[in-house]
């Protein structure tokens, strides 16, 4: 078998078992049964979502690149997508990382903007609050 191998969701479905474990992972479809017992996450977290979509439950744990390369080994194909299937999981892959990581950078230099021009608009007030109160002594 090789990457041109196409499943259907319903096919892959069919192999969720610790004997015969297919996981999707970014699309493509990874028979994992010699993996399962070497796994050094343990074998549960892999059944849990044997015969299933687990994107983003293989990059959540944030896996090294010796994870990636075994992966690699395990590949039988690719996902074959008919109307009514789930959507591909949209978490990022690592490739992509770099321009994730920007956008996040850039999301929390808006937020230090905003929390400067709140935090100065606080202070311009209470300034002119105490002045005012100064006065009216
Ligand atoms: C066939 C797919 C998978 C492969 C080849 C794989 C491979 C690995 C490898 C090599 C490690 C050691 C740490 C590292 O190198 O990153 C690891 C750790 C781990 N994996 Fe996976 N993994 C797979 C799928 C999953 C999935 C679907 C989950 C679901 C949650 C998962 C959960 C974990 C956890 C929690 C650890 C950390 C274990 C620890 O540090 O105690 N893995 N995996």
């Amino acid at each position: 078998m090789s990457e041109s191998t196409e499943f259907t969701f319903k096919q892959i479905a069919e192999h969720n078992t610790k004997k015969d474990l297919y996981l999707i992972v970014h699309d493509k479809v990874y028979d994992c049964t010699s993996f399962v017992d070497e796994h050094p996450g343990g074998e549960e977290v892999l059944l849990d979502v044997g015969g299933q979509d687990s994107t983003e439950a293989f990059e959540d744990v944030g896996h090294s690149d010796e994870a990636r390369e075994i992966l690699d080994g395990l590949l039988v194909g690719t996902v074959k997508r008919v109307p009514g299937d789930p959507e591909p999981q949209s978490k990022a892959a690592p490739a992509s990382s770099s321009s994730s990581s920007s956008s996040s950078t850039a999301g929390f230099g808006v937020g230090l903007y905003a929390v400067i021009l709140i935090g100065g608009a606080i202070a311009y007030g209470a300034y002119n609050y105490l002045q005012a109160q100064q006065q009216q002594q």
